[in-house]
């Protein structure tokens, strides 16, 4: 069997960087060059002071600590990366395209290809091309016809290789994975390939977990989880809204159907709808595939979840805004949180966004709190949208690093982010800062109703009226 001894993966992002990462450190005898085309960024995964690395994932810091100057490097000399791989993942991204045929729906493939062709170019011997981001399905065939069409005459193996790490989980998700999906040809030299790839896996996950596929039943079943656990957070929300209008206690509902051994108990949290690089896209990209084939009904049943997760980000802004006597202008209110889930700095997609925007469309004073999230950032995001300029960002939102700091003399506060700290606060104290009366909407289901209430607070929780 062939034996890796060095991978390079392109692209060092949530994906790239966490995986590799696991891979080096259990894989000592294998070099592992992880290679982008931002210098800012690869500046930052080789920063001495670990707590500089680009990405904040629990327990990252320790596995890159343990292989990096090893077995494992990050640069930008993606050529000599390539050149001096025997296995080449691809791990950039996929974006939502924003122009042209499928806009708003088809995945943007244009750093693949260029990918792809960089990696045509400078290959002068066999490599494993491994597709780790999310991808349509039958991408390997365009990817195949680029990597032939333009390439030295070498033999290039494709595999499919999709990522089920989440955010905030990544490494545990990694060290200890479900399963480890790889598609191939179902050719000898496809066979080879793929338990090349199942050798990597198999230095810490046992064999029964490494499934084999082929490449397009890989790709789309990448596309079906995210599409399924979406469907299952939007659905809970659905019920959300039912629960508020008859007092049924969204909770309640999500543990006596989870136990239920054929539903299942994970992913039935109600929340303010939600974010994330790749559920929405990776949705709409499966969207535009059903129309594609001309299969409407198919498309219009996925779409749904995400016109769900819009309705539920809305309604949120909505309730905020209705309670605080239908105006929030001039009014200051405090968001705790901005990523999209605990333990992430990142902010992609997070609801935070929209509540945000929704409430500044009404003129809303909003002050910012979250432990991990930058100023710049918040503002970024929301210059993204395109509703508001930099300038009347700027004006309307305060970004602070103090919780305390956020909700003094605030109208209300909104959770948008589940982290562990809100729960211990001192509400007193907080209570006694607010304007009154003090309002908090807890859109993570976090905090408790009769604590909250017996504090003072008018308290809103998706999902629950009353305690
Ligand atoms: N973020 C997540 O939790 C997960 C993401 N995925 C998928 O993995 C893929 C990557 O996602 P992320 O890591 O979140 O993206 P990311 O945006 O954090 O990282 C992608 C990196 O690729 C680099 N890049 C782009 N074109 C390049 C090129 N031609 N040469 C070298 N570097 C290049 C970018 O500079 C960037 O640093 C996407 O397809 C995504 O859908 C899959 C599972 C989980
Ligand atoms: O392809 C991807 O990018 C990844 O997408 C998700 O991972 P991630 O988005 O990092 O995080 P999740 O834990 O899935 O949460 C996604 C969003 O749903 C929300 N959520 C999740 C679960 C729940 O019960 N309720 C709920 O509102 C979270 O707060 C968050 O906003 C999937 O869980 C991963 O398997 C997949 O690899």
């Amino acid at each position: 069997m062939k034996k890796i001894k060095n991978i390079c993966c392109i692209g060092a992002g949530y994906v790239g960087g966490p995986t590799m990462s696991v891979i080096a450190s259990k894989c000592p005898e294998i070099t592992v060059n992880v290679v982008d085309i931002n210098q800012k960024r690869i500046d930052l995964w080789n920063h001495e002071d670990l707590d500089k690395l680009p990405i904040y994932e629990p327990g990252l810091k320790e596995v890159v600590g343990k292989a990096r100057g090893k077995n494992l490097f990050f640069s930008t000399e993606v050529d000599r990366a390539i050149d001096e791989a025997d296995m080449i993942f691809i791990s950039v991204n996929t974006p939502t395209k924003t122009y042209g045929k499928g806009k708003g729906q088809a995945a943007d493939l244009k750093y693949i290809e260029l990918c792809a062709r960089n990696i045509a170019k400078v290959a002068v011997n066999d490599k494993i091309v491994v597709e780790k981001s999310t991808l349509p399905v039958r991408t390997a065939e365009a990817l195949k016809s680029i990597l032939e069409n333009t390439g030295n005459n070498v033999n290039f193996e494709i595999l499919s290789n999709p990522e089920f790490l989440a955010e905030g989980t990544a490494i545990d998700d990694l060290l200890d994975a479900d399963r480890i999906l790889i598609g191939g040809a179902d050719t000898p030299s496809g066979q080879e390939a793929k338990d090349a790839l199942s050798w990597v896996y198999e230095h810490w996950l046992p064999k029964e977990r490494i499934l084999q596929t082929n490449v397009w039943s890989s790709e789309l079943s990448k596309l079906v989880a995210n599409a399924f656990l979406a469907q299952r957070v939007s659905s809970i929300n659905s019920i959300s809204a039912l629960c508020e209008r008859t007092d049924a206690n969204v909770a309640e509902v999500s543990k006596a159907i989870g136990y239920d051994s054929r539903i299942g108990s994970r992913f039935l949290n109600s929340s303010v709808g939600f974010g994330g690089s790749c559920f929405q896209k990776d949705i709409l990209n499966l969207v535009y595939i059903a129309k594609s084939f001309g299969l409407q009904e198919v498309a219009d049943y996925w779409e749904q979840v995400i016109i769900m997760n819009d309705y539920q980000k809305r309604r949120f802004a909505d309730n905020i805004i209705a309670t605080l006597y239908n105006t929030v202008s001039g009014k200051k209110i405090a968001f705790y949180g901005w990523a999209f889930k605990k333990d992430t700095n990142d902010t992609r997609e997070s609801a935070a966004i929209y509540v945000a925007d929704a409430l500044l469309e009404e003129n809303a004073n909003i002050v910012v709190y979250d432990p991990k999230v930058s100023k710049e950032t918040i503002y970024a995001d929301l210059e993204y949208l395109g509703n508001k300029s930099r300038e009347e960002i700027e004006k309307l939102v305060t970004v602070v690093n103090d919780p305390i700091e956020a909700a003094k003399d605030a109208h209300a506060i909104a959770v948008l982010t589940e982290w562990d700290e809100f729960k211990e606060y001192d509400w007193q104290a907080i209570h006694d800062l607010m304007l009154k009366p003090a309002f908090v909407f807890d859109g993570r289901r976090i905090l408790d109703h009769k604590k909250m209430e017996a504090l003072g607070f008018k308290f809103y929780k998706i999902g629950q009226n009353g305690s």
